[in-house]
């Protein structure tokens, strides 16, 4: 029997442009994504949780094809330049030529440190994004941003690598620990209250369903949010301009993620506290008001992701990092904020006395 048709997305970026398949039974469908293979080398890269769960399902479509996988260990703090370099050796390990191709399966980890090596190897090789948190499926599998952590920041070092097609099995969502899969409804969250209010309505009207993983929901979720990204994505590939907005909490979150080392939020709950703190901003701004604020952190809340900063943060710490974030100008803040849910605007020359003033008051409140 056929498996259902999946629903699909196309990134729209001319001779670039790719398929994302959202639906269940994807990793077996091997007909469906071998034949986005030029070559016949592949890299499966993976890590120690996900390989053993699904490498299996991934590998019986690889039959006759010279491939070998390559395996981080658990967590953030393996997506580093350190592993890019083992990763790079893998691919001299099985002599990759330039069809070959990597295939990223995992989270926003194996698949940003996957596409970086992929965008090294022989100055540019395919790579394939299997996504399997939910994160990874609404967010970092699209749009070919591709690199790695250094102890001074997040995601400093890297290139834009868009992959050969995003192949999102939903059924891998099955086993995602609750906590994993709420900070990807962060990065659905973020996509709403940054540029569509419609969404971020059908969002608090389904968040129960969300919750609770209802299938229809979850596909919906990921497929708007998706839309409304590839669409950023074609207009603006390389964020000369719009796709920038993507980063709404981000230059609060990544610094949180930094200043944590990686063991206290998530990527997608530092986006959250952060989505949150760039509203307080905008409001002590005077660009936006009380209530659109409190929305945000009724729907946060709801949805069961931290809207408030843990306790230890150190107000002056998190600026100095927010200030190599790659957003800056020339000395001065440039941060992504918002005149209302559904309106984040990029706001250039930002006081950091005033980013001060919001984190030092959400710090004594933790
Ligand atoms: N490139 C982009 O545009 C982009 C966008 C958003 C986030 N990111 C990056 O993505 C990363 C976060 O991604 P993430 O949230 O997927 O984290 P992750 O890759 O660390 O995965 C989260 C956890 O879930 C486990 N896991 C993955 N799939 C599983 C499954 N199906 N079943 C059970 N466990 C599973 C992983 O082993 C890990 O422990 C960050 O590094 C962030 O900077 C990149
Ligand atoms: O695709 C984008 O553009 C984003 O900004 C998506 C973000 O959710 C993601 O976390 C991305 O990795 C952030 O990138 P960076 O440019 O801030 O390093
Ligand atoms: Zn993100």
């Amino acid at each position: 029997m056929n498996p259902p048709s999946p629903t699909t997305i196309d990134v729209a970026l001319g001779a670039r442009s790719y398929p994302v398949w959202i639906g269940r039974g994807l990793l077996g469908d091997s007909a469906r994504w071998r034949a986005m293979l030029r070559g016949r080398h592949v890299l499966v890269a993976s890590n120690t949780t996900v390989a053993p769960l699904y490498l299996e399902r991934v590998a019986r479509g690889l039959d006759g094809l010279q491939w070998s996988s390559f395996l981080l260990d658990d967590g953030e703090a393996h997506k580093s330049f350190a592993n890019v370099e083992r990763a790079l050796a893998a691919l001299a390990g099985l002599g990759a030529t330039r069809d070959a191709c990597v295939i990223a399966l995992g989270g926003g980890v194996v698949g940003d440190l996957a596409g970086f090596s992929a965008a090294c190897w022989m100055r540019g090789i395919d790579f394939i994004q299997m996504p399997t948190t939910l994160l990874a499926m609404v967010d970092s599998s699209v749009g070919g941003k591709t690199g790695v952590n250094l102890p001074a920041g997040k995601n400093l070092v890297g290139a834009f690598h868009q992959p050969r097609a995003v192949v999102a099995d939903i059924d891998t969502l099955a086993t995602l620990p609750d906590r994993e899969y709420r900070a990807g409804l962060a990065e659905v969250i973020k996509g709403a209250a940054i540029g569509d209010e419609p969404f971020f309505a059908w969002l608090e009207a389904h968040a129960g369903a969300l919750a609770a993983r209802d299938e229809t929901a979850v596909v919906e979720a990921i497929a708007r949010k998706l839309r409304y990204k590839a669409g950023v994505v074609a207009r603006d590939e390389t964020e000369q301009g719009e796709r920038a907005l993507l980063n709404l909490g981000h230059t609060f979150g990544h610094a949180l993620e930094t200043a944590g080392r990686y063991t206290t939020l998530l990527h997608g709950e530092g986006v959250a506290v952060g989505m949150l703190l760039a509203a307080r901003l905008s409001e002590r701004l005077g660009m936006a008001g009380a209530a659109d604020t409190a929305r945000l952190q009724r729907l946060l809340e709801t949805t069961g992701l931290p809207a408030a900063v843990p306790a230890g943060f150190d107000p002056e710490q998190l600026l100095a990092l927010m200030r190599l974030d790659k957003k800056n100008t020339a000395g001065t803040l440039r941060l992504i904020l918002w005149r209302g849910i559904g309106r984040a605007e990029i706001v250039g020359g930002v006081a950091g006395e005033e980013v001060l003033a919001v984190l030092r008051e959400a710090i004594a409140s933790a």
